[in-house]
């Protein structure tokens, strides 16, 4: 099977550099609008797939942003491996703006979003026990690496439901008593959408600041992350032309199995289900259902 890695762009990372015939292409998704079309192209002969996160222009919040359409929109163009780049504040000394970390665990504190592309008439339950790919955060970890970027292996993103920053009673209890590493806005519930849509996922956080709770920084604000993100979006786009290398045009079944996560999932009968809603499921479970 090839390769075909999707890109999701976070805050100030709104297109890639270096596609061979890059064009940007509507994909039509029957879970509503993506947040822009897509950027499709090669790089050292891997297909590659481009998705700001926020729309070209920033125009989607983090509540508003169609986390299914876009997962949805990524899986009708083939595309294999996610890599969720994203800004985002830390509660740790050690991990300072500029760095980035391979993040590996979420908590999820959103709840105003849509989170799973089953329902009534189609019900299922996947694990995300371990919500990233391990063998994409390597790959991932190992470009930042070669690009000369300050990474850490793994850390706990707490998201937040946004848009305002945390108060700073929030950001001590994601320190302190959650043991959370980073926090943005985002990633859920994307991570979970693409364990449910069988996509490998990988989480890359660029450090943007020290939220509010750091004694020697002044609270966060939002000009403070545009100026560190000026510095991040090149280093990401980096890392992400080192991916096709790194990845292999060819790809084997994950050794996870992210890409078998819907196997054993879906509980309602074949009788049981809800014709519309099986027939919305077309790309995302048509493999089992
Ligand atoms: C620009 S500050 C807050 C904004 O940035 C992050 O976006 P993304 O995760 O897409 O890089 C954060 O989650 C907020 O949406
Ligand atoms: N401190 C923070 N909280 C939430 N989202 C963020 N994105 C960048 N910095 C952030």
């Amino acid at each position: 099977m090839d390769t075909v890695i999707g890109i999701i762009g976070g805050s100030g990372v709104y297109d890639i550099e270096g596609l061979e015939n890059p064009q940007w292409i509507t994909v039509e998704s029957p879970f509503g609008k993506a947040s822009d079309d897509l950027l499709v192209g090669r790089l050292n002969g891997v297909k590659m797939v481009f998705l700001p996160r926020h729309g070209r222009g920033h125009v989607q919040t983090p509540t508003s942003i169609n986390y299914r359409a876009n997962i949805d929109a990524l899986k009708r163009a083939g595309v294999t491996d996610v890599i969720s780049v994203s800004a985002c504040g830390s509660f740790r000394d050690e991990m300072a703006p500029g760095d980035f970390v391979i993040v590996d665990q979420f908590i999820d504190r959103t709840y105003l979003r849509e989170k799973s592309f089953f329902g009534p008439g189609c019900v299922a339950h996947v694990s995300v026990a371990h919500p990233t790919c391990p063998r994409l955060g390597k790959a991932c970890f190992e470009a930042a690496r070669a690009e000369g970027i300050v990474v850490h292996d793994g850390g706990t993103y707490l998201a937040m439901e946004g848009p305002q920053f945390s108060t700073l009673a929030e950001s001590r209890m994601y320190r302190e008593s959650w043991g959370c590493d980073v926090i943005g806005m985002t990633n859920m519930p994307e991570a979970k959408l693409a364990r449910e849509a069988e996509l490998c996922y990988a989480s890359v956080a660029m450090i943007t600041d020290y939220d509010s709770w750091h004694p020697d920084h002044g609270e966060v604000d939002v000009t403070q992350i545009i100026a560190t993100l000026m510095g991040n979006s090149s280093k990401a786009k980096g890392l992400v032309a080192r991916l096709p290398d790194l990845l292999g045009a060819k790809r084997k079944d994950c050794p996870h199995g992210c890409d078998k996560a819907l196997e054993f999932a879906v509980l309602t009968g074949p009788q049981d289900r809800d014709p519309a809603l099986v027939a919305k499921l077309d790309a995302i479970a048509g493999r089992v259902l």
